[in-house]
């Protein structure tokens, strides 16, 4: 990094510690823009790095809420509303007992440079809940929500910030946080939340976008080597929402998604995994992969270890962060590896990064490769707001579209810069300048 770029990260850390994720996320984007920088003098000029790094508003909040045995419960609520310059607050709400103020900066900071590259008028912002939905009944699920709404309603608007779902929070958690907004505000702002259910303003296909669009990029990545996922052997992270469409779409393109994962360990199915007993599992009953393996002779379930250690042809992690590490790279590096395509946020350390480019993999971030989710929320904002519903061929169309430009921009931005298949930097640069050009109009604000 440069000496400029080094003492704005030095500063970053100082004012914001015990939050190495929101570190990690910051080097990395810092670490692509020295050469932005040098040809830009005048976002040096107006602090436009600095500004960047430091979030609007941060909003932290008590939860109450009462189990089902009558006991009280005190969780901790967040948002983050990290850069408003190219549209609304846009970013997910993450319902996990790992979530803390610094978990959700870096979701919110990846997420200004993800939304600029969707080319949507969008802006960057995340929140959460250090709530654990595992094991809780409905009803738990249903009060929490409401708990959680009654502050969050305040700070939300269509026009000023709109969250939707990340883990732990799907289209059950969104139906009861949108039912809580209505009742408190007394208006039907379809637009106020994205992954709405189908029946009362959600869009066709946001629930198998982010999955489907890191697939459509994997796709594109795989093609300028001549190539594509038919008959191609897929290891997937995670067995959640991003998971399970990624595997859906690699299915339907002819590559064969052999193994998925959850936090107790991860499941072998040589024949491909059967999607509607996984959905069944997952969705349905709120199980454990080893119940697959019970029904299905064949599969093998493997709790304790990496699923990294599967050896693939392509590897899309889709559950957490920072979950390929320095061994699992070199695992999915002995075992034949030849892309690496992030669903999840940022789930790939520096250490892993620098170890799977140094073997010839290609690697995708997740701030372009898993932006599809976020881009056909803003397609379900731009519905909501002309009170019209796409069918789901076009916005399946909309969304290969967007995932092929996004692509493109990161693609071509890394050759003007010199540096020919480096997708991080890549997608930073085009990420940043759209920003960084945009504050500049916006004056000192
Ligand atoms: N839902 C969305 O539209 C988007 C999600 N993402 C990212 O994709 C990732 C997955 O999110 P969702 O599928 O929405 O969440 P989800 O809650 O539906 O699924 C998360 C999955 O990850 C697994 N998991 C969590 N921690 C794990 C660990 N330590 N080890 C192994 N597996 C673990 C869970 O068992 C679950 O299968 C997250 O990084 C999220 O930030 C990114 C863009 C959009
Ligand atoms: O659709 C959205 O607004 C949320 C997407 C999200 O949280 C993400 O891209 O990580």
């Amino acid at each position: 990094m440069s000496e400029t770029v080094e003492t704005v990260f030095a500063n970053v850390v100082q004012r914001n510690p015990g939050e190495p994720e929101f570190h990690q996320a910051v080097r990395e984007v810092l670490e692509s823009i020295g050469p932005v920088l040098d040809r830009h003098p005048e976002y040096a000029r107006a602090q436009v790095v600095e500004r960047i790094c430091e979030p609007e508003r941060q909003v932290i909040f008590r939860v109450p809420w009462e189990d089902d045995r009558g006991r009280v419960r005190v969780n901790r609520g967040f948002r983050v509303e990290f850069n408003s310059a190219l549209g609304p607050y846009k970013g997910g709400l993450r319902f996990h007992p790992s979530v803390y103020l610094g978990i959700v900066k870096f979701l919110g900071f990846e997420q200004i440079f993800k939304n600029a590259l969707t080319g949507l008028p969008i802006g960057g912002g995340k929140g959460g809940a250090d709530f654990d939905p595992r094991g809780r009944s409905e009803r738990e699920v249903m009060r929490f929500c409401q708990s959680f709404m009654t502050e969050l309603y305040r700070h939300i608007g269509a026009q000023t910030d709109v969250p939707a779902g990340d883990i732990g929070v799907g289209a059950r958690e969104i139906g009861y946080l949108f039912g809580q907004y209505k009742r408190i505000t007394n208006r039907y702002e379809s637009g106020v939340l994205t992954g709405k259910g189908l029946s009362y303003g959600g869009a066709q296909v946001r629930r198998e976008a982010t999955g489907y669009g890191a697939v459509f990029f994997a796709e594109e990545m795989l093609a300028r080597g001549g190539d594509g996922l038919a008959g191609r052997r897929v290891v997937v992270s995670g067995s959640g929402n991003v998971a399970v469409y990624a595997i859906e779409k690699v299915h339907q393109l002819g590559g064969t998604v052999v193994a998925c994962s959850d936090s107790t360990g991860y499941l072998l199915d040589e024949k491909g995994i059967d999607l509607t007993l996984l959905r069944e599992i997952k969705e349905e009953r709120r199980g454990r992969l080893d119940e697959y393996a019970r029904e299905v002779p064949h599969a093998v379930a493997v709790s304790g270890r990496t699923v990294w250690e599967v050896p693939c042809d392509v590897a899309l992690p889709c559950a957490t962060q920072n979950e390929i590490g320095g061994a699992e790279a070199a695992a999915l590096v002995a075992g034949g590896c030849v892309a690496v395509v992030e669903g999840a946020n940022m789930p790939t350390t520096p250490e892993a990064v620098r170890l799977l480019r140094a073997a010839g993999v290609r690697f995708a971030p997740g701030k372009a490769a898993n932006a599809g989710g976020v881009a056909v929320s803003a397609l379900e904002m731009q519905q909501n707001a002309s009170r019209d519903a796409w069918s789901f061929a076009r916005s399946e169309q909309r969304l290969r579209e967007t995932m092929r430009d996004i692509h493109a921009r990161c693609w071509d931005t890394a050759e003007e810069y010199g540096r020919p298949g480096d997708y991080v930097l890549g997608a930073n640069v085009a990420g940043f300048r759209r920003v960084a050009e945009t504050m500049l109009a916006h004056g000192l604000v």
